[in-house]
């Protein structure tokens, strides 16, 4: 595994500062490092946080995927309790890379296939994450014990097999498109602890939205008619008549004026 060591500093955020640890394997300078943002004191116990990288959904903004919202709910979650560990991943489309991921994305998006699906068409494997640099995180901080906000099991299943004690915290998800919630329950016919159920009622809450603003815009009052204008006139107006010596001292130029 090589030699392993933390390199620690502070970050300004507006919601409050936290400390940055950025996890050096050896001498290697290059490539992004594995980093957790640590809020107050966690100890033993403490919430923690391991997410991986997705491009999409945290800088683009895409309400296709639910990572954004887990990263934003997790640094809410730990500024709220004061403490925890956020432990960042450079582990784009499920450790496969980003090209795989926008490949895999074309399939569901073409060929109708789910997001392991079409990882098994291309030949990859659904999953090909490992958490061992978390592990590493986690013991350097003097942790043993945490609640871990997430709902795979097999973040779960990697801390135990290193002799963490581990609870699981699972998010509530909420699907935001069709396309989040097809995603979503493709993640949870693959173990993850997210509800159909749920993903169904979201589905129709959506309906229900879409029915309610359809009705609205069908018998929204016509608006009133407004006013016929009375047509512009040119008013004639009397020309005045200019007395020449009058003329003569409105006509001059300022220079004029001055001498
Ligand atoms: N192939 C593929 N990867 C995706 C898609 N959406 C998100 N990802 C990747 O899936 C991974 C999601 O990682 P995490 O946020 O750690 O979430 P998770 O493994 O689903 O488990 P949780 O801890 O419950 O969030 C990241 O690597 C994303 O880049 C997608 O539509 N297709």
């Amino acid at each position: 595994m090589g030699d392993v060591n933390l390199t620690e500093h502070e970050l300004r955020h507006a919601d409050g500062d936290f400390r940055v640890v950025v996890l050096g394997r050896g001498s290697d300078m290059h490539g992004n490092q594995p980093c957790a943002a640590v809020f107050g004191e966690p100890g033993n116990g403490c919430l923690v946080r391991i997410h991986s990288r997705c491009v999409y959904g945290e800088i683009f903004e895409s309400v296709d995927c639910d990572c954004r919202d887990q990263l934003r709910q997790s640094m809410a979650m730990m500024r709220k309790v004061g403490s925890g560990v956020l432990i960042y991943l450079d582990q784009e489309g499920r450790g496969a890379g980003l090209l795989a991921k926008a490949l895999g994305y074309q399939l569901t998006q073409r060929e109708g296939l789910d997001t392991f699906s079409s990882y098994r068409v291309l030949g990859l494997p659904e999953d090909s994450r490992s958490y061992e640099d978390a592990v590493a995180i986690l013991r350097n901080l003097g942790l043993r014990r945490v609640r871990l906000l997430t709902n795979n099991p097999a973040k779960v299943a990697a801390l135990s097999t290193a002799d963490f004690q581990v609870e699981q915290q699972p998010f509530l998800v909420r699907g935001q498109s069709a396309e989040a919630r097809r995603y979503l329950a493709a993640k949870a016919r693959f173990g993850h602890t997210i509800s159909i159920a749920e993903l169904e009622a979201d589905a129709a809450r959506d309906r229900w939205r879409w029915l309610h603003k359809l009705l609205r815009r069908t018998w929204r009052k016509p608006a009133q008619e407004t006013p016929e204008r009375a047509p512009a006139r040119v008013v004639e107006l009397p020309v005045p008549t200019v007395n020449p010596v009058e003329q003569s001292v409105t006509s001059a130029q300022p220079t004029d004026l001055v001498s």
